[in-house]
């Protein structure tokens, strides 16, 4: 506003959440959205083989064909502590779940495998939102910091 003495002047209030266009754009909000998302991978049968790391008695030749084992667990924990910065790295380790699974299976007709195809399509449905609320927010974050004085 142009009423002299006034502070606002063309800043616009730099909130963590902020209403626009319908939805909350809270940068922090996919982080309890991730924790759900796993909660009900967890709780789904499909995820049994992923829950835990590798048991590599049980699969001696696992690291010869992976390099960087993942499961739901590891990821659930470094959720957990913080150490994911956005939803895309989460994401990223997730994938890297089923991609190892792919890497690993001897053929394609597998059970296990099988729940690896079933669990990712959930999974990939689900974090795209997630994912996407995520970066509008981060936008329209440093579009009102932007404009502070
Ligand atoms: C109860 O869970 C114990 C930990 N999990 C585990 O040992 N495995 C899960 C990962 N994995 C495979 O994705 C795979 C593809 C095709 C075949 Cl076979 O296995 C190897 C086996």
């Amino acid at each position: 506003s142009d009423t002299p003495g006034t502070s606002t002047g063309h800043r616009q209030r730099a909130q963590s959440s902020s209403k626009k266009r319908g939805v909350a754009l809270d940068v922090n909000a996919w982080r309890g959205q991730c924790r759900e998302l796993l909660r009900r991978m967890l709780e789904s049968a499909d995820s049994e083989p992923f829950r835990q790391p590798v048991d590599l008695f049980a699969y001696p030749d696992y690291r010869d064909i992976i390099d960087t084992p993942m499961d739901l667990g590891t990821v659930s924990e470094t959720l957990a502590v913080g150490n994911y910065e956005n939803p895309v790295e989460f994401a990223k380790d997730v994938r890297l779940i089923f991609s190892n699974s792919k890497a690993y299976t001897p053929n394609k007709k597998s059970r296990i495998y099988s729940m690896t195809l079933s669990l990712s399509a959930f999974f990939e449905t689900q974090v795209l939102p997630i994912i996407s609320d995520f970066k509008s927010a981060l936008r329209n974050q440093r579009r009102s910091r932007q404009h502070l004085s």
